[in-house]
Formats: C-alpha cells, structure tokens, sequence
C-alpha cells in the first residue's frame, strides 16, 4: 500500500468532465509530479485532493485514513498540507510573525501543559526550525510582503511545513521564478523529500525532469500516461501532446 493513494477521482462540471477517473499513488520519500497543458485539470485535482472541492466518485487516502469524507482542516491534521499558487502569507507581518502564527494554529493542545514563557519559547523555537529549513533564518525580521519573490515562496512552504505533512502538495512553487530562486525551490524541495512524500505540480520540466520519481501526465481531465522521467520524456505521445517540439533540458 502507497503512503498516499487516489483512486477514480471523478469531477463534472455540468457536460464537462474536469478529473476523468484519475488515479495515482506516491509512496514515502518519493515526489510525484503532475504535468498537463492548460485546462488539463490540474487545478481541479488538487482542489478535490485538498478538499477544497467534493467529487462526484472515487476516494483520497492517506497513510490507511479515508480523506474524501473529511473538510480541508481535518485532511490537514490527517498531514495533507497544500502550498497554494497564489500565497498564502500576511503580507504586512513580519517572517517571524508568519512563522509563530502557523507554528500556534498547528501546535494544537501539544503545549498546554507549560506555561505562558515555556509556550512562547516553544514557538520560537517552531518558527526558528522552520525558517532555517526553508533558508530564511537571515530574514525573521523582515516584513513579508517585502521579500523578494522567491523568498516569499520559501515563506508559503515554511507554512505548510508548519502542519508537519506526510504529504505535501506543492501547486506551481516555480511559478513567476527566474533561474536562480527556481534552482533554490529545487534544492529546497529535494531536501524536504527526505522526510514527506510530495506532490508536485509544476510547469517548469528542467525541475520536474530534475526532481521527480514518477510523473503522469494529465490531458483533458485524465491520465494520459504516468511513468519515470526517462519513460515521460521519450513517450512520443506526451511529446505531440505536451511538450510539442520544444526543446527540454534536463
Ligand atoms: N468551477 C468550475 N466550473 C466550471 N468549469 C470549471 C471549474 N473549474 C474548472 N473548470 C473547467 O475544468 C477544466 C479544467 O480546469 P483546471 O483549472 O483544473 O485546469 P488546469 O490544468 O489547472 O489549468 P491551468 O494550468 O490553466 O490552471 C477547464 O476546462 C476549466 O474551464
């Protein structure tokens, strides 16, 4: 049994069939990448995985728990933690701020035993380990929405990191990224594969070649083909359909 499993997710809106019995799996440790044209689906199955959104059929488990019965904050405590597209930071309050609050909201009754000063310095310590995972210890003080664009993308996956997932959805982290914060997203991503299964959508193929175990393919609602880097990119199929003649580095 695979850490996470989706089984014939099924998503209409009226006539059109968004999610067409999709199904995939992403085992421990492992980072599965979703790739597909625009309007492929994409955005809708990570809605209806998050919880965002209810399916018409087909299930989401993770770890043994059926998640498909259950609102977004109780996947989230299951350890379903999605990174948005568009961020999810106060932009007006301090890195260190952003850090305490999601450190606070997902610390749950684990502290209510200490005391006021132990409480604090517990969260510190929280928001310290998360902003060091994410490469952002030399800017706690900084005000968010002042970062530049990369950093404040390092910021959001600190926050979901923040729920401490078994899964990690990530939507688009490259996205609106030149070269260099991409190269960083990577390494940062790479890294955090030791401890999470992640689930990975991107359009950008140098760090989806770079970074994925397995890779399906989505077009027109369905799963068009899923298989290793080397399998996805020979495929002659997903070349015509998605990749057309472009040329893709690795
Ligand atoms: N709430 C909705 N109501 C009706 N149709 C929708 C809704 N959400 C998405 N769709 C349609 O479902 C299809 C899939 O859209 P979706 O946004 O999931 O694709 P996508 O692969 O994420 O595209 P993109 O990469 O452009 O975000 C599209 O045809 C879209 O118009």
């Amino acid at each position: 049994m695979s850490l996470f499993e989706v089984d014939g997710l099924r998503k209409n809106f009226g006539a059109l069939r968004a999610t067409d019995d999709v199904s995939l799996t992403v085992d421990a440790g492992q980072i599965h990448a979703l790739i597909g044209p625009n309007g492929a689906g994409k955005s809708t199955l990570v809605n209806l995985i998050s919880g965002l959104i209810a399916p018409d059929a087909g299930r989401v488990r993770l770890d043994g728990v059926d998640l498909t019965p259950l609102p977004m904050h109780a996947r989230v405590r299951a350890g379903l933690s999605r990174c948005f597209q568009i961020t999810s930071i106060f932009r007006q309050s301090t890195v260190m701020e952003n850090l305490l609050l999601a450190a606070q909201a997902h610390a749950g009754s684990s502290l209510r035993f200490l005391g006021e000063r132990n409480r604090e310095a517990a969260l510190r310590a929280t928001a310290d380990e998360l902003a060091a995972r994410v490469g952002l210890s030399h800017a706690l003080d900084r005000i968010a929405g002042t970062l530049p664009h990369g950093a404040q993308r390092q910021l959001d996956v600190a926050l979901a990191l923040a729920a401490r997932p078994k899964l990690l959805l990530l939507d688009e982290p490259m996205a609106g990224m030149g070269p260099e914060d991409s190269q960083q997203m990577t390494a940062l991503i790479h890294e955090l594969q030791r401890d999470m299964a992640i689930l990975l959508i991107e359009h950008d193929m140098k760090a989806v070649f770079e970074l994925a175990d397995r890779i399906s393919v989505l077009v027109y609602g369905r799963v068009l083909v899923a298989g290793s880097v080397d399998e996805i990119r020979g495929h002659p199929q997903v070349q015509a359909v998605y990749l057309g003649t472009e040329e893709v580095d690795a």
